[in-house]
């Protein structure tokens, strides 16, 4: 995400930044909060402020509402909210270890009503998993939202999960703060839903970042022309529930190149660039420092592939 240096001391931004999963010692000893898709981040500025002994967590994918609520966190003053930019079906099961979350709020999520869209929902297996995992013994998931259906959708789903039970669902809750959609929906007289499920028995979930060691890997003395580079434009590659694609690809100084790829793990995509740099002796393989992806599965693929496939172009040339 780009930087805005003045506004982000409250933002984690990756990879650089820290290490995951998270060590929570580090942020507080009080209970640790997420909020999940914060929007303009009312909700957990107004919980930091009013629990000031505990950590609150927003994770948002919208990198504008990001830099909105950093700048206002910054302006109040606020040390104990800390904001990630990213994918939150991913970002909780990477970030937070298990049985370390006290409580997760999800405010007037889009219920995704198209069929299609079903793995965005939190209804789907994945999502219960990950929040059976990383929530305490006792913690609870809170949804609220505007759907009845949907409500009753999240209800059923989540406490069926064996870990899981439903703690309580409410019409028309009394709620100390309310966001911009909750007073929207209000305003056009909507009825408000509320879930809350509770954690009871330990349970895991893999994931997917085992060690974040620094990726690079080495291919002898390759040489390359532009129309050699040409035919990676497109090229796809899979393996199991990773899938990569390399795009445009940009001559830099001397023979070094940037290869734009996008590479999916499961639902969680990311873009970045791999850098090729040619050495006296042999080429390196690497992702270009300057960007902030993850180290997934996915992306170490995309690597090695590359690797193959310039190693293969060297041998039959
Ligand atoms: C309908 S808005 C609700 C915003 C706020 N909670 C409120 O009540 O005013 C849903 C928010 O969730 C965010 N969002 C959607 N999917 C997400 C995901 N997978 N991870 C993190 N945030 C997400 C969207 O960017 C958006 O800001």
């Amino acid at each position: 995400m780009p930087v805005d240096s003045v506004a982000l001391e409250n933002v984690i931004v990756r990879p650089e930044g820290i290490d995951i999963p998270f060590d929570l010692s580090s942020y507080g000893t009080g209970k640790h909060v997420v909020e999940i898709g914060f929007g303009n981040g009312e909700f957990p500025v107004y919980m930091a402020r009013s629990h000031g002994e505990d950590t609150f967590w927003g994770i948002e994918v919208s990198q504008t509402c990001v830099l909105k609520a950093a700048k206002r966190i910054r302006n109040l003053g606020i040390k104990n909210l800390f904001l990630m930019c990213g994918d939150a079906r991913f970002l909780l099961r990477e970030c937070f270890q298990d049985e370390t979350i006290h409580k997760v709020y999800m405010n007037f999520p889009c219920p995704w009503p198209k069929s299609r869209h079903g793995k965005r929902r939190v209804t789907y297996s994945g999502f219960a998993d990950m929040l059976a995992a990383v929530l305490c013994r006792g913690g609870v998931f809170e949804l609220v939202t505007d759907e009845e259906w949907y409500a009753d959708e999240v209800k059923a789903v989540l406490s069926d999960h064996q870990a899981l039970a439903l703690y309580a669902y409410e019409k028309n809750p009394h709620r100390s703060v309310t966001t911009k959609y909750e007073r929207k929906w209000l305003a056009q007289g909507k009825d408000i839903f509320l879930v809350q499920i509770e954690k009871k028995e330990k349970f895991t979930v893999d994931r997917l970042i085992k060690e974040e060691n620094v990726m690079h890997t080495k291919i002898g003395n390759v040489t390359w022309t532009p129309s050699q580079l040409q035919v990676l434009n497109g090229l796809e590659g899979k393996a199991g529930d990773c899938h990569w694609t390399y795009k445009n690809y940009y001559m830099s100084s001397g023979e070094s190149f940037l290869l734009e790829t996008i590479a999916s793990d499961g639902g969680f995509e990311q873009r970045f660039f791999l850098k090729l740099v040619k050495g006296e002796k042999e080429t390196l393989i690497k992702l270009d420092p300057n960007c902030t992806a993850f180290r997934t599965p996915a992306l170490k693929q995309s690597i090695y592939c590359l690797a193959e496939h310039l190693s293969q172009a060297k041998d039959h040339s």
